[in-house]
């Protein structure tokens, strides 16, 4: 039964430094278990802080960066290096400074790419990728330690928009076309595909986000508030600023 928890920090630089120490320590902890870590990274200006405080962290190393597995949860599809794709926001705000195993490095499919301009076949080919780094009894997935996700203003999460006909995918991969946030066609996981994570963060700051918390928190439906859709097997985690804080639930109007 998975456990949700909400964690509330003042102010935007104290979430994005406090979740940096998080996935530095969850990566390690990973690793110490298993031998290697897998992370599923996701877009956006919280997600951007939080890799660069991971860069300047003096516990960055602690994390063996060799044998990490790094995923996308979505990617703007667009051509490769254009800086709006998140692969490119990640790796200039901490990949490229990082000791990776490129086998190890899984970006979506480029505008470019093997598929050109064909979204459906790119998210095919990344589904094919994930199938084929898959565990043992799932057929179609790896094991997802931590599948990180920004949260926006509507509710999304990845790139799984509000009443868009991909909050009803089933397939582990989907192009998403007539997106509401530029650039309009993108490629995401799906919402099962995203909760057969370990864990699930959440990752919110600054009053825009704090209607679509509350009600995800509160009582919205997946296809209302896509966020309110995502839960990781064993935890499902909020990492928030009291900005976004604003507007919880009664039951955890004691955290802000
Ligand atoms: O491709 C994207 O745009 C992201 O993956 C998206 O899901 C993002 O995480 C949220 O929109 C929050 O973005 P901000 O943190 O910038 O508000």
């Amino acid at each position: 039964m998975t456990q949700s928890k909400v964690v509330v920090h003042t102010e935007p630089r104290l979430l994005a430094e406090s979740a940096a120490a998080r996935l530095i320590v969850r990566l390690t902890d990973a690793q110490a278990e298993r031998g290697e870590a897998t992370v599923v990274l996701t877009g956006g200006r919280i997600a951007a802080q939080i890799y660069q405080a991971i860069r300047d962290s003096p516990a960055r190393d602690a994390v063996d960066w060799s044998r990490v597995n790094l995923w996308w949860g979505d990617e703007r599809f667009l051509p490769a290096g254009d800086p709006e794709r998140n692969e490119t926001q990640a790796r200039a705000a901490l990949l490229d400074g990082l000791k990776l195993d490129p086998a190890r490095v899984h970006p979506m499919p480029a505008s470019d790419g093997p598929d050109g301009d064909d979204a459906e076949a790119a998210a095919a080919r990344y589904a094919t990728e994930l199938a084929d780094s898959s565990r043992p009894g799932h057929a179609e997935l790896p094991h997802f330690d931590v599948v990180l996700l920004g949260v926006g203003e509507d509710g999304h999460v990845a790139s799984v928009f509000p009443e868009h006909p991909v909050t009803l995918e089933t397939r582990p991969v989907s192009a998403v076309r007539g997106s509401p946030k530029p650039p309009p066609v993108r490629t995401t996981l799906t919402l099962p595909a995203i909760n057969t994570a370990d864990e699930v963060w959440l990752i919110a700051s600054g009053a825009g986000k704090a209607s679509a918390v509350g009600l995800a928190l509160a009582s919205a439906g997946p296809r209302q508030i896509p966020a309110a859709g995502v839960h990781g097997r064993d935890l499902t985690l909020w990492l928030l600023d009291s900005a976004a804080a604003h507007e919880l639930p009664p039951r955890f109007r004691s955290l802000v």
